[in-house]
Order: C-alpha cells, then sequence, then structure tokens
C-alpha cells in the first residue's frame, strides 16, 4: 500500500526507486524511506535523548516552555497545539528547535529563524539534536530531489528554495492514551502537515494511521533507520495540487510513543504560488497563518 523506496536507489535515478516515489507524491502521499545517511543507531539515540527530557519533571521543563517565550523553540506541553479546529488540543508533548543562525543576524527577530532553546538536562541534548537537524536537513533534501524527478521536473528544482530552511525539528511525545480522553481527544488530530516535506523517525512503535482516500484509516510504522515521508499543504499548493498532502493522524493506545519529524520547509521569502498563478505567496506567510491557527498560545480567540 505506502511504497517502500530505498533512497541510494532514487538518488542514482533507479527507474523502480522514481516511479514509487511518483506514487508516494501524486497518490498516497506517504512513503517509507530507506537505506539514507542517519542510520538505526544515530536515530535511536536521537530518540534516547528526546526520551529523556520528556521524563524530566515538569517544573524543569518549564523554563523552556514556548507559551511563555513566543517563539515556536522550546518545549510544548500536553494541550499546546491544536491541529484541528474540530478536536480538543492534542494530547502529546513536544520539543521543537530549528536553524541557528549566528549572533547578530538580524533574521533572528523572525520566529522561524528564532534562537533555539537549549535546556542544560539530559547531557548531551544539544549536540544530538543540532548533528541530527543537520544530517536530517541533508536527507531530506535528497528525497526532495527525487520527488522533482518523480514528477518530471529537474532534480534541483527545489534547490535554490532550501538556502535558508524554515526547517523545524520536533520530537512528540505520546503518553499511553489516557484515562479521560474523549471521542475528541487524539495524541495529534487529524491534520495535514504545513510545510513541503516531513522526514518522521519513530521509535517502531505503531500509533500513525494515513486517510484512505475514500474513507478508512492505513497505519503506518517504521522502525528507527526507517522514515516515514510525507507532504504538506504548501507543496501541494506549490505544485498546482500534483503532489498530495494526505491528512493524519495519532490515537495513541497502550503503550507510550515517541516519534521525531523534521518539517522541512523552504526559506521564508520562497515563493510557493504554483507557475503561472498571478499572485505571490510567501512559504513564511503560509507558515505564520498555519501557526497562528494552531499553537494554542498564538490563537487569537
Ligand atoms: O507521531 C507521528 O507518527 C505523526 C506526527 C505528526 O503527524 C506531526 O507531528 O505532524
Ligand atoms: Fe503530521
Amino acid at each position: 500500500m505506502i511504497p517502500r523506496i530505498d533512497l541510494q536507489a532514487l538518488i542514482a535515478g533507479k527507474a523502480e526507486a522514481v516511479e514509487a516515489m511518483r506514487l508516494a507524491a501524486t497518490d498516497i502521499g506517504f512513503a517509507i524511506v530507506y537505506n539514507t545517511a542517519l542510520g538505526p543507531n544515530r536515530v535511536a539515540q536521537t530518540i534516547d535523548m528526546y526520551r529523556a527530557f520528556f521524563r524530566l519533571p515538569a517544573a524543569e521543563k518549564r523554563p523552556y516552555d514556548m507559551a511563555q517565550t513566543g517563539s515556536n523553540r522550546g518545549w510544548g506541553a500536553a494541550g499546546s497545539e491544536q491541529v484541528n479546529p474540530e478536536a480538543n488540543a492534542d494530547y502529546k508533548q513536544f520539543f521543537d528547535c530549528g536553524v541557528s543562525l549566528p549572533a547578530g543576524d538580524p533574521l533572528r527577530e523572525m520566529p522561524f529563524y528564532a534562537p533555539n532553546l537549549w535546556p542544560d538536562k539530559p547531557d548531551g541534548f544539544e549536540e544530538t539534536l543540532r548533528g541530527y537537524y543537520r544530517d536530517a536537513c541533508s536527507v531530506a533534501m535528497q528525497v526532495l530531489r527525487g520527488v522533482a524527478q518523480s514528477i518530471g521536473r529537474p532534480r534541483d528544482s527545489f534547490d535554490t528554495a532550501f538556502y535558508l530552511p524554515m526547517a523545524l525539528l520536533r520530537g512528540n511525545y505520546y503518553p499511553a492514551r489516557p484515562d479521560w480522553a474523549g471521542e475528541k481527544d487524539f495524541g495529534i488530530a487529524t491534520h495535514t502537515d504545513y510545510g513541503c516535506l516531513t522526514l518522521l523517525a519513530t521509535d517502531g512503535s505503531p500509533g500513525l494511521e494515513v486517510r484512505k482516500r475514500g474513507g478508512g484509516w492505513i497505519p503506518v510504522s517504521a522502525p528507527p533507520g526507517e522514515f516515514i515521508i510525507n507532504f504538506g499543504e504548501m507543496i501541494s499548493f506549490w505544485s498546482g495540487g500534483e503532489i498530495q498532502a494526505t491528512p493524519h493522524r495519532v490515537v495513541g493506545g497502550t503503550a507510550e510513543r515517541i516519534s521525531v519529524p523534521l518539517f522541512f520547509n523552504p526559506a521564508y521569502e520562497t515563493n510557493v504560488a504554483p507557475d503561472g498563478a498571478d499572485e505571490v505567496v510567501k512559504a513564511g506567510d503560509h507558515l505564520t497563518k498555519r501557526y497562528t491557527e494552531t499553537y494554542v498560545h498564538l490563537q487569537k480567540k
């Protein structure tokens, strides 16, 4: 159902991998990508770092709470994001970091390029996440080149838009589904991602469900070292609807679960209007709108 793609075969332009990516991008909106530069140990280590952070008592995470800092950097407590207006706020916790610009760079004033907030515990958190962020961005760029080729565009057609990506690396922590959870409560409610490409690592436990066209849900899981990829609203719009942004959710089950999406988005100023459109739509403006709708601390009631 969900295509499985060998990234090295995609990079080499092997017909089978390119065709699988075309189906993933234009039909199902999801794929599993394996054989990347980020091996199982690196991913497992990164997930362990997040786990250690999330297990800290709330009082130790509170100084990094984005509801207090106002930027989308740092910790999001349970209930701090509502991705679907018809559901309650998600019960997951998360931690966001992004690109690190040098001190004094004026772009650091913008929320997408804001300085990261690094907790001092657990040991090695910043170093591990910075390294993972850098390498995950390279893997995401390789995937995106394969996507470009798969829809008949030059392989490098997206490259220049990603010179300063508004890429956001997130650790999601889902506790076991709480006793109080009702039908409007989710780990993460049904949504489409906002940006271009999501490169998702998970601890291997089930939980993610992808909406089937015509109804129903497809469970998708991947062990550390394999990545679930999917496409967001921005690239769907940018490609004139050719690339699919498929809704997905996590209801949550009996065990805790950690997932690590990299939301790989282009530079703020990128015009993501489809070819031939007479309007200009800036990538940063679309993201601003979506974050304002969904981060509870930014919601305009
Ligand atoms: O945890 C997952 O598997 C999915 C997370 C997700 O959809 C998101 O963070 O946008
Ligand atoms: Fe998502």
